[in-house]
């Protein structure tokens, strides 16, 4: 397909939503190359100095330490090393059947100006703040629309799918995390994270959902994990009927479930779900959470979460060894402290083992901000021949097919690790706080 999307183009394309770093359009004309398909651009921050476009690949030490994945070294544009990361990377962690890297696609400045101001007004104000449409792209990745089942879907079938971003489901273990920090090894990051959100006023509301219990294993406590998603939906939960957001927050978070939004969504459920009113969003749950336990999915996220052995307690040193610096934590550490001396342990491995510790850890953070989008539709009674996988809904007779992909399998930047370090220790510093205070307060009582 050798096209370039011109301005006027730009009609056919509308908003479906955006995270930090990339806005997603889906298509609404019917040019048969684009129908089902959405188009992921990037965007560029309105503080940042000047838009780039084209940037270099990678830089020379991440070149050196990605070394074993030859496509990715010698990309020549951050882009196309993007491109690479999640083809040779990710798919092969997380199996090729559930990826869609997608193509890249020619586009104008006219077509990327026109698309940043026909969206203005959709999206959420804070990312409209923080970031605009890089117009010095000359290419956007052309994904399938995860949304919608297109091929041989017959036109009165819905598609109704979710859209889950599970976060860090496991407490971590290091030997590395210091004494002061060991509540890490009991709550999670996600719960600690919440507290620090809130008192930020980034949310309004403590989360329901603990991402322990949707990677548990355990059928009731992922039904548990999705009822916590549908109360508290944040940006960990959405729901579209048809291409259409149903629950959750357009492009950033959403509020707690209220009773209206309940209903409205209980509604919107009549023609997924054959149940009495008042029982259709159990019964989806009950859906949702019956396909995530048998699928088995989230078996291969945790895999690839948990390459994070050394928590960014241990990763941060082997990241001054990769840069050839002197360790800013370990200078900040009086000399007696009784991890001085495992810390001086990671100084003193080999380069390789190194990068492998910041390689892993990198993979890691990727798997821990990734989304999975799952989309059901009906399947015809007797129809065999699908090739999709089916799952069935007992206490409504119905069987569905369903097809699940992970989103945003963005690779990190080398050069997040600092940052990794000090939101790490701002949120465990936060939490130890907060949980002081409330003892003393108790004491006081
Ligand atoms: O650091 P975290 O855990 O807050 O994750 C960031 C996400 O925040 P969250 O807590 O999920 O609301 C954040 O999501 P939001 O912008 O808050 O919706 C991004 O996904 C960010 O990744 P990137 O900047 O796109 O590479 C994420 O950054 P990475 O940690 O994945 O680099
Ligand atoms: N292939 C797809 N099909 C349907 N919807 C999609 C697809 N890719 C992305 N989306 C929608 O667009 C939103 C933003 O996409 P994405 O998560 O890739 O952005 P991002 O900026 O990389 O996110 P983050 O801030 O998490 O890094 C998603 O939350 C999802 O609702
Ligand atoms: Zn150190």
């Amino acid at each position: 397909m050798v096209m370039v999307l011109q301005a006027n183009d730009a009609r056919e394309w509308c908003y479906r939503g955006e995270g930090a770093v990339n806005l997603v359009l889906a298509y609404s004309g019917e040019h048969p190359d684009f129908v089902g398909k959405v188009l992921r651009v990037q965007k560029v921050p309105r503080n940042g100095s000047q838009c780039e476009n084209g940037h270099p690949g990678l830089t020379e030490l991440e070149c050196l330490m990605w070394k074993e994945f030859k496509e990715l070294v010698s990309a020549p544009t951050k882009e196309m090393a993007e491109y690479c990361f999640v083809q040779h990377v990710m798919c092969s962690l997380l199996g090729s059947k559930n990826v869609d890297a997608g193509i890249h696609i020619p586009v104008t400045r006219e077509f990327l100006e026109t698309v940043d101001n026909n969206v203005l007004c959709q999206r959420p104000s804070f990312r409209v703040d923080a970031a605009m449409v890089n117009p010095l792209c000359d290419s956007v990745l052309l994904i399938s629309d995860h949304s919608l089942f297109t091929r041989g879907a017959l036109k009165k079938d819905f598609c109704i799918s979710v859209e889950i971003k599970p976060k860090c489901g496991f407490l971590p273990l290091s030997e590395f995390i210091a004494s002061e920090n060991s509540i890490k090894r009991s709550v999670t990051r996600f719960k600690m994270h919440q507290a620090l959100k809130l008192h930020q006023g980034k949310i309004s509301e403590i989360s329901a959902y603990d991402p322990l219990d949707l990677f548990s294993g355990s059928s009731d406590r992922v039904h548990k994990a999705i009822k916590g998603l549908f109360k508290t939906p944040q940006n960990n939960f959405r729901v579209f009927l048809n291409g259409s957001l149903i629950l959750g927050g357009l492009g950033g978070n959403a509020d707690a479930t209220s009773c209206e939004v309940g209903e409205t969504f209980e509604n919107a459920l009549k023609c997924v779900i054959q149940a009495i009113d008042g029982q259709r969003t159990q019964r989806f749950l009950d859906l949702i959470s019956k396909t995530i336990f048998s699928s088995g999915l989230l078996n291969k996220v945790l895999e690839v979460q948990k390459l994070d052995n050394a928590d960014i307690e241990g990763a941060i040193h082997a990241y001054y060894n990769v840069i050839s610096q002197p360790c800013a934590v370990c200078n900040k550490r009086s000399a007696e402290d009784q991890l001085s001396e495992r810390y001086s342990s990671l100084h003193s491995i080999s380069n390789d083992e190194s990068m492998k510790i910041v390689r892993n850890y990198l993979i890691a953070a990727t798997a821990k901000d990734l989304s999975m989008m799952i989309s059901f539709r009906p399947r015809e009674d007797g129809s065999v021949e699908s090739p999709y996988s089916m799952v069935s809904l007992e206490s409504t007779n119905q069987n569905f097919d369903y097809k699940a992909y992970f989103i945003d399998l963005d690779l990190k930047p080398l050069e997040r690790m600092e940052y990794y370090y000090k939101l790490d220790q701002q949120i465990v510093g936060y939490y130890v706080q907060m949980v002081k205070s409330t003892q003393q307060l108790r004491h006081i009582e």
